[in-house]
């Protein structure tokens, strides 16, 4: 249930690269059972934030980064397979990539089933289209099995029916996610609380049923914004190009 016991509380944590900060001063509460987006410009500390989270919360954590983090030589049995390979021996793990073993191909395989994945198993993720990957990448923490998913923009590069999906089987296996976005409606829609990053500091910390677009439009400079066209409000970008064709600019 949303709402229950913090998992993690920054107070004011300063959170950044080495001496840079970045975030200053940062206060929030994550707790068991919410499903939080994470929102904000390109460049607003989003994975920086994750980062932050993922190192405090540690084994806890499924972890799906913005770059999948993927072998394109191997395999996608073998790249799932890399979410648990700290639990294994070396050995084990060696062994493995010459001779899948059979309990952990059997997993696999049935979880690629449900991502859609099924018959690429052996395919070499070189040979995926993006969406495929992206999809490996969340197959690989989905198989990690933590309690609490953390993914830097996992749903990025597939339609949003797909991205509805893939959130659907994320949310089937942790009751905790804090989850990078770039579609505000997807925000609203499926998680309990925003967390909405501008100008190194949290500017927006809510329940999800407390907002709508336009809070979320907020987050973002006026050009990036997407149009909300009334006579009264004309959106800043389609205002100067109606000047434009004009001739008034
Ligand atoms: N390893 C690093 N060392 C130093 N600075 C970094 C490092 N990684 C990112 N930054 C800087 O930190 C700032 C925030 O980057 P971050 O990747 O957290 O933003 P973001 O909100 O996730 O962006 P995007 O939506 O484009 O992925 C940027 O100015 C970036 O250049």
């Amino acid at each position: 249930m949303a709402g229950s016991a913090p998992l993690l509380r920054l107070d004011n944590a300063d959170i950044g690269h080495g001496r840079r900060v970045l975030l200053a001063r940062l206060s929030l509460t994550l707790n068991a059972g919410e499903r939080v987006a994470l929102l904000g410009q390109s460049g607003a500390g989003k994975s920086t934030l994750l980062a932050a989270l993922r190192s405090r919360l540690a084994g806890d954590v499924a972890w799906c980064p913005q770059s999948h983090g993927l072998v394109p030589q191997l395999a996608v049995y073998h790249n799932v397979y890399m979410g648990r390979l700290e639990r294994h021996s070396a050995l084990a793990n060696l062994w493995n990539l010459v001779r899948p073993e059979r309990r952990a191909w059997t997993e696999i395989a049935a979880l690629c089933d449900e991502l859609g994945l099924d018959g690429l198993l052996k395919r070499p993720v070189a040979q995926l289209s993006g969406g495929q990957r992206q999809r490996v990448a969340i197959a690989r923490a989905l198989y990690q099995q933590r309690r609490i998913f953390l993914g830097d923009e996992p749903v990025a590069s597939v339609d949003p029916h797909q991205a509805l999906r893939l959130l659907a089987l994320i949310d089937a296996r942790h009751a905790t996610s804090v989850v990078a976005l770039h579609q505000r409606e997807l925000a609203l829609t499926h998680f309990d609380r925003v967390w909405g990053l501008r100008d190194g500091r949290l500017e927006l910390d809510a329940p999800t049923r407390e907002l709508n677009l336009a809070d979320l439009d907020r987050l973002y400079p006026a050009a990036d914004a997407p149009p909300h066209c009334t006579a009264d409000a004309p959106h800043p970008a389609a205002d100067a190009r109606r000047r434009a064709v004009a001739g008034d600019a």
